[in-house]
């Protein structure tokens, strides 16, 4: 179990481009081609497995949302941040 991050951790720590709301930290890419952003949503999937620390992802037509938070521990660790910088290495590459 990670232990849960405080407000100024969560705010140093918290990618560019990331918000925090309440117990998660949310980020929507835009995709001008809807199958694009299904795909992005699978690799996210593919990170979360490999993880073993799982997004919510809403897929939309506009883009895809990743919602995430420690549901064990109720609120925001340190496998939070690392799935957020993942994410995001993922979707610059
Ligand atoms: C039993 C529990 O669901 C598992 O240990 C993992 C699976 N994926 C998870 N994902 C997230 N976001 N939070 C968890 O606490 C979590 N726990």
């Amino acid at each position: 179990m990670a232990d849960l991050l405080s407000d100024e951790e969560i705010e140093a720590q918290l990618p560019a481009d990331w918000d925090r709301e309440g117990d998660e930290i949310v980020r929507v890419y835009e995709f001008d081609d809807y199958l694009r952003g299904v795909n992005f949503a699978q690799m996210v999937g593919e990170i979360a497995e490999a993880q073993f620390h799982h997004p919510e992802i809403i897929i939309r037509y506009a883009g895809i949302e990743i919602r995430l938070t420690s549901h064990e521990e109720g609120g925001i660790t340190e496998n939070d941040i690392e799935m957020a910088e993942l994410i995001e290495s993922e979707h610059d590459a």
